[in-house]
C-alpha cells in the first residue's frame, strides 16, 4: 500500500523506529532519575517502579481527592521519615523532595531562597498572565514586589479597614438571614464572596458587592476558578491540552482584561490628582512608585507592558488572597466549635476591647464602629490573633513549591551532612511542621495559648507547664523570606475584623455526617483546589447565639 508515494513498509520502519527511538529516551530518563535516589532518605524504594508502589498504597488509604499535604504527612507517619525525604513517582509526578524541618525548611526560603518551581508558572499562566508575581523569578519578580510592597505596608492597609467595615456588616446580615431560614450553607463558598469584596476594595478602592450582587469580573474570576481543580501535575497530566477548556479560559480571560483594563485606565488618569489626597488605593500607590522610579509623567499615558503587568498582578492579589482567607475565616469557625473553651476565651477578650454600648446594643455595630474610628484596635488583640495563628498552623491554605539547583544543597542540621536539591522540586512543607510535636506539643490540640506572649499567664499546658516557644521557622502559614506572603498582614486584619464582628453573634455548626470520608479522624480535610481547600467547602448551618 501506498501513503501519498511513499511505500508501506517505509511508514511501518519510520513508526517503528520512532517508538523505538521514545522508548529509548524514556528509559534513559527513567534510568537517570532513579539512580539519582539511590542513597537519599525516603520511603521503601524498588530501582524501576522507584516510589509508585508506596504511593499506590498511598492512594488506598486516603480519599481520592487530598491535598498532597497529606501525602506527605501520611509517608513521613508511616514510614518513619525523619527531617526531610526524597519521592520519587515519575513519570506519574514530578521527583520532590519533602522537608519537614523549620531549619531545613528556612535554608531553602530565607537563607538561599531558591526560585519558585517552573511548574508554578505552567499552573498559574493561563489564569494570572506570565508575569504574575507568585510564578515570576529575577528582575520581573522583582519589579512586580517593589512596586506593590508599599500597597501592603501597615500605614496603607490601615486606610482602607474603614470600607472594609461595610463589606463585614454585609457578611454579618448574611450569617443572620441563614440563622434565620435555618438554611445549610457550605462557610466557604459565602466567605469567598465577602473577600472578592475586600480584596475589591483593597486593591481597586471599589465596592464589588458580590456578596450581594454579580459583577461580571467576579463572576469572569469565578467561572476562571473552576477550571483549577484539575490543572495539577498529579490529578491529569494531559489536562492542559483540552480545547474546549483552554477556549472557556481564554474567554475567561478576555473578560477579566477587559474589565481591569477599563478600571485601571481611569484611575491612572486620575491618580496624579489622588496623590495629594489621603486615601489611596493600591493601584494609585503602585503608579506613584511605577512613576516615581521611572521618572514618569501621568499625562503621557501608561506603557503597555506596565499595563499588562498591573492587570497580571491585580488577578494574582485576587487569586492568591481570595480563598486563602475565606479558607481560614471558615475554619476558624469549624475550630472553634470543637473547642469551646477557646471560644469563651476568644470572646471574653472580644467583649473587653469591644462592649456593647447603648448607642450601638449590638456587638457587631460596637465593633464597626470602633474599628472606623480607630483600626490600629486590631493590633492588640493577642488572644484573637493567637486563635487565627492556630487555625493556620493546623489548616495552611497555601504552600510554596522550589526548585532545586545544581550548586544548592540542604544540610541535615543532626549530622551537617549535605543532599542535593537539583532535578527536585523543592517542597518545605508548612502542613507537615505545623504538626511537630518537636515544635507543638500535643499537635493536634486547638490551643491558641501557645501563641500567646510570653508573659501572659494563661499560656500554660493542661499540666502547668509553660507551652515551649516554637521556632519562627515552624510557622509557616505565609511561608518565609524575600518570597513570603506579601498580604500576610492583611490577611491577619480582614481575618480578625470577622472574628470580632461575627463569632458572638454567631455559632457554625458543622454538617459533616457519620460515615463521611475522613483523614486522621476528621472530616473537614483539604483537598486540592488552587490552594489547600477545606473538604465540601465545610458545610453546616449558622446559629444565632443566645444572649444572657
Ligand atoms: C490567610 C490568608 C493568606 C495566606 C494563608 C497566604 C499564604 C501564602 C503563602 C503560603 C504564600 C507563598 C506561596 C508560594 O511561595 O508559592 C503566599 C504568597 C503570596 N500571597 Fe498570600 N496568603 C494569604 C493572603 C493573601 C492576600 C490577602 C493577598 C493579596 C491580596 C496575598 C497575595 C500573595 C502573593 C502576591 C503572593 C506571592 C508573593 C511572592 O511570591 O513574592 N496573599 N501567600
Amino acid at each position: 500500500m501506498d501513503f501519498y508515494g511513499v511505500q508501506g513498509h517505509h511508514v511501518l520502519k519510520a513508526i517503528v523506529a520512532l517508538l523505538g527511538f521514545s522508548l529509548l529516551v524514556f528509559f534513559v530518563k527513567l534510568y537517570r532519575i532513579r539512580s539519582k535516589m539511590m542513597g537519599l532518605p525516603g520511603p521503601p524504594y524498588h530501582p524501576i517502579f522507584g516510589h509508585i508502589p508506596v504511593a499506590i498504597k498511598m492512594a488506598q488509604s486516603l480519599p481520592q481527592d487530598v491535598h498532597p499535604h497529606h501525602f506527605w504527612y501520611w509517608l513521613r507517619n508511616e514510614y518513619n521519615l525523619g527531617s526531610f525525604f526524597y519521592f520519587d513517582v515519575w513519570p506519574m509526578g514530578p521527583p520532590t523532595l519533602i522537608i519537614c524541618d523549620a531549619e531545613i525548611a528556612d535554608q531553602v526560603t530565607v537563607k538561599n531562597s531558591l526560585d519558585k518551581h517552573p511548574m508554578v508558572k505552567e499552573y498559574l499562566k493561563q489564569h494570572l498572565g506570565l508575569d504574575n508575581m507568585a510564578a515570576a523569578n529575577g528582575t520581573v519578580w522583582r519589579k512586580a514586589r517593589t512596586v506593590y510592597n508599599p500597597g501592603f505596608a501597615m500605614s496603607h492597609l490601615m486606610t482602607v479597614i474603614a470600607s472594609i467595615v461595610d463589606d463585614m456588616e454585609t457578611f454579618n446580615e448574611i450569617l443572620g438571614e441563614h440563622a434565620d431560614n435555618d438554611q445549610p450553607l457550605e462557610l466557604e463558598a459565602v466567605a469567598m464572596k465577602l473577600s472578592f469584596d475586600v480584596i475589591g476594595r483593597l486593591v481597586l478602592d471599589t465596592s464589588l458587592n458580590s456578596q450581594r450582587t454579580s459583577d461580571e469580573l467576579v463572576d469572569a474570576f469565578r467561572r476562571q476558578l473552576q477550571y483549577l481543580s484539575s490543572a495539577n501535575t498529579w490529578s491529569s497530566p494531559f489536562v492542559g491540552l483540552n480545547p474546549i477548556r483552554n477556549r472557556a479560559i481564554a474567554k475567561n480571560s478576555a473578560v477579566i482584561d477587559k474589565c481591569l483594563g477599563a478600571i485601571l485606565d481611569s484611575r491612572y488618569a486620575a491618580s496624579a490628582e489622588k496623590q495629594t489626597k489621603r486615601k489611596r488605593s493600591m493601584l494609585d500607590v503602585a503608579f506613584k512608585t511605577y512613576n516615581d522610579e521611572y521618572k514618569l509623567d501621568n499625562s503621557a499615558g501608561m506603557d503597555a507592558s506596565f499595563r499588562q503587568m498591573t492587570i497580571d498582578q491585580i488577578r494574582t492579589f485576587v487569586f492568591a488572597g481570595h480563598d486563602t482567607i475565606s479558607t481560614t475565616i471558615a475554619m476558624l469557625f469549624y475550630f472553634l466549635h470543637h473547642n469551646p473553651s477557646v471560644r469563651d476565651s476568644l470572646i471574653a477578650e472580644l467583649n473587653a476591647v469591644f462592649p456593647a454600648t447603648s448607642s450601638n446594643p449590638s456587638t457587631s455595630a460596637a465593633t464597626a464602629a470602633k474599628i472606623r474610628a480607630d483600626p490600629y484596635v486590631l493590633n492588640a488583640l493577642p488572644y484573637t490573633t493567637a486563635t487565627i495563628k492556630e487555625t493556620l498552623r493546623l489548616f495552611p491554605p497555601a504552600n510554596t513549591v522550589r526548585v532545586g539547583t545544581p550548586d544548592s544543597f540542604i544540610t541535615d542540621p543532626a549530622t551537617n551532612t549535605q543532599y542535593p536539591t537539583h532535578d527536585w522540586v523543592v517542597w518545605p512543607d508548612s502542613y507537615v511542621i505545623g504538626r511537630d510535636e518537636q515544635y507543638y506539643p500535643e499537635p493536634l490540640r486547638f490551643a491558641p495559648e501557645r501563641w500567646l506572649p510570653a508573659s501572659e499567664a494563661s499560656r500554660v499546658q493542661s499540666d502547668g507547664s509553660p507551652w515551649p516557644i516554637p521556632p519562627a521557622g515552624a510557622f509557616r502559614a505565609f511561608e518565609r523570606g524575600p518570597r513570603n506572603c506579601i498580604g500576610a498582614e492583611f490577611g491577619m486584619l480582614e481575618v480578625k475584623v470577622v472574628a470580632a464582628m461575627c463569632v458572638r453573634e454567631y455559632e457554625f455548626v458543622p454538617g459533616f455526617k457519620e460515615g463521611d470520608a475522613c483523614v486522621d479522624g476528621e472530616p473537614c480535610y483539604q483537598m486540592l483546589f488552587g490552594s489547600a481547600k477545606p473538604k465540601g467547602s465545610v458545610p453546616g448551618k449558622m446559629v444565632r447565639v443566645k444572649k444572657g
